[in-house]
């Protein structure tokens, strides 16, 4: 919680916190005024009296209702600050997680850490810049002002305070746990609604409408029955207090009217310590409060502060080497490469070695979880090599800046990912300063300028949320186009074909050949017709390169490769 609360404005919380004490202070002295009017003023007629002290505490009021106001101010500003400082650190971090540790908190619990715990924090921070001062200065204030009025009448305090611990602790034993079970719960419902809705259409085409319902309310349920049971508990607190408050009261007025009767206190000075008998018992529960929000806060600050913690795992070099733009004689380079996944017992990738030079395509192809997407993710540095080294244009690239290196790499990824807004929009992404002329050369080598062109608002049509209201086909395209744009040294085409028909595929390749003359193209697939006619073939098998060469000289010694291309195509097409 500390180190949440240090990223706040020091001097604001402390603006806060004085408006606070001037209130407190206001607050405790009309009390004292009241019993002087009613003993020297109302009993002895005096009105003259009643109108010099009445004005005073007017006076008073006016500042205790300024200070109220500054503090509220100066509380939600500063607590609202902290909220916004605290959302972007978490987001800033989480942009720059590798992709597994994207995978390992999951995009709910980001989504809730965000939010919902920057909620808690935020609205816990607010009330303590009030209470945090409040609470404390006006039981002290109250129980020395109260001791000043009638010191026989303080003997109260030693049966009613120990009761008021006893009901606020028994409450906070119960509560507290159920607080922070309350915010895994709150994950567990993100978690599963997320899941649903981008899950909707397998959902549907299984008929799984109900499983899934039953398991949302199932989170859903769980999650009302503990916020039912901690709000019931919490609820007690009131009731309890309340009655307290009243046998204060009572016993106070028991005993004090048995004091006036005998002449040792004036009816002012027991109304003025039923006044502080009660800011006492006020100042408990606000204490009391705290004592509950803090600990529901601190679960907050902890998963937040894990995200915040979490070490940069793909780091710029402190001094790192300027690589430029170098079509003409761009090289890609594999040296000895491993990878293995955190908390992964074998390496997904084994010592892989290759270079591919200026206009060569580089294809990769092999079985389901034999490490296709996994090596093209390490270009552009999505993970860092465990060991080994990848250069591209003799550099390191984990010398180089990540900003310098994605520059030059274009990258269409397995599953296209187009954002909402237009067409246009989305080729900006490749390239801000595109012109109107280079997106539609862009479009005509992916094959995407014939539907681009047939559509009413042609390059300003709607484009949906991860482009839903294209083909899965036309959204891959236009992911290519998107990364064409780019003008790289390098491209990355992870399976980028695959929802192409087979004269598309053809075409776009072949547009690819001629008008990319000098980069490299790595094109991972899963048909061999799309990369027969690549420079260099990297067959992989578990991680492991067991082929290397062109389509014929694999097909003349290479096993694995003979298979897949033998079970794909007719004898005569292999050649
Ligand atoms: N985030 C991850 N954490 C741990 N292991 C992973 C992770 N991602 C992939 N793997 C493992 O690494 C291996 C290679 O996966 P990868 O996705 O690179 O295969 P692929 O050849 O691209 O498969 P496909 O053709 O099905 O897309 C698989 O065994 C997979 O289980």
């Amino acid at each position: 919680m500390i180190k949440v609360v240090k990223k706040m404005s020091f001097t604001a919380a402390l603006i806060a916190v004085a408006f606070m004490a001037f209130q407190v202070i206001a607050d405790l002295y009309l009390p004292n005024m009241t019993s002087k009017i009613i003993d020297n003023g109302v009993a002895t007629g005096d009105i003259d009296y009643i109108w010099r002290i009445g004005g005073v505490m007017m006076v008073i009021s006016v500042i205790s209702i300024i200070a109220a106001f500054g503090n509220a101010f100066f509380a939600t500003r500063e607590s609202q600050r902290l909220g916004r400082k605290l959302r972007s650190d978490v987001y800033e971090k989480a942009e720059n997680f590798s992709i597994d540790k994207f995978g390992r908190y999951g995009a709910a619990s980001l989504i809730t850490r965000t939010t919902n715990d920057v909620n808690q924090i935020q609205r816990v921070m607010q009330m303590f810049l009030r209470l945090m001062i409040q609470a404390p200065i006006m039981l002290l204030g109250a129980s020395f002002l109260a001791y000043q009025q009638d010191a026989q009448l303080t003997r109260v305090f030693f049966v009613v305070i120990p009761l008021v611990i006893i009901a606020v602790g028994a409450i906070m034993y119960f509560a507290v746990p159920l607080f922070r079970s309350m915010q895994k719960k709150t994950d567990r419902i993100n978690l599963v609604f997320r899941e649903e809705l981008t899950g909707v259409r397998v959902i549907r085409a299984f008929n799984k409408e109900n499983y899934e319902t039953e398991r949302f309310d199932e989170a859903n349920r769980d999650f009302t029955h503990t916020a039912i049971k901690v709000n019931t508990i919490v609820a007690l607190m009131m009731p309890l207090m309340t009655l307290i408050m009243s046998g204060t009261n009572i016993g106070i007025t028991w005993f004090g009217g048995q004091y006036i009767a005998d002449m040792q206190l004036q009816v002012g000075n027991m109304i003025a310590f039923i006044t502080y008998a009660m800011q006492i018992l006020i100042s408990f529960m606000m204490l009391s409060m705290i004592f509950v929000m803090v600990p529901r806060a601190q679960a907050s600050a902890d998963r937040i502060n894990e995200v915040l913690e979490e070490a940069d795992d793909i780091v710029d070099s402190p001094q790192p080497e300027n690589i430029s733009l170098s079509q003409a004689d761009a090289t890609l380079e594999f040296d000895h490469v491993n990878f293995r996944y955190a908390d992964a017992d074998n390496l997904a990738l084994k010592d892989v070695n290759f270079k591919a030079n200026a206009g060569q395509t580089v294809a990769i192809i092999g079985g389901t979880g034999s490490g296709k997407t996994t090596f093209v993710n390490l270009i552009p540095r999505l993970h860092e090599v465990t060991s080994g080294s990848i250069r591209l244009n003799g550099h390191d690239i984990q010398n180089v800046r990540q900003y310098d290196l994605r520059e030059l790499v274009g990258f269409v990824p397995q599953k296209a990912v187009l954002f909402r807004g237009t067409i246009r929009e989305n080729m900006r992404y490749g390239h801000q300063e595109v012109t109107e002329q280079q997106i539609w050369d862009a479009l005509e080598i992916a094959q995407a300028d014939g539907f681009v062109s047939q559509m009413p608002d042609g390059l300003d049509s709607h484009v949906e949320q991860g482009g839903g209201n294209f083909s899965g086909g036309q959204r891959q395209r236009l992911a290519i186009a998107r990364a064409l744009i780019k003008n790289a040294d390098i491209y990355v085409f992870d399976d980028s074909f695959s929802a192409l028909d087979f004269k598309t595929d053809a075409n776009l390749r072949q547009a690819l050949q001629k008008e990319m003359t000098t980069a490299i193209r790595v094109i991972v697939a899963q048909r061999v017709s799309t990369i027969m006619d690549a420079d260099i073939i990297l067959v992989l098998d578990a991680g492991k390169v067991v082929g290397k060469g062109t389509h014929k000289e694999l097909l003349e010694n290479n096993e694995t490769y003979q298979e897949i291309a033998y079970s794909q195509l007719r004898e005569e097409d292999l050649t």
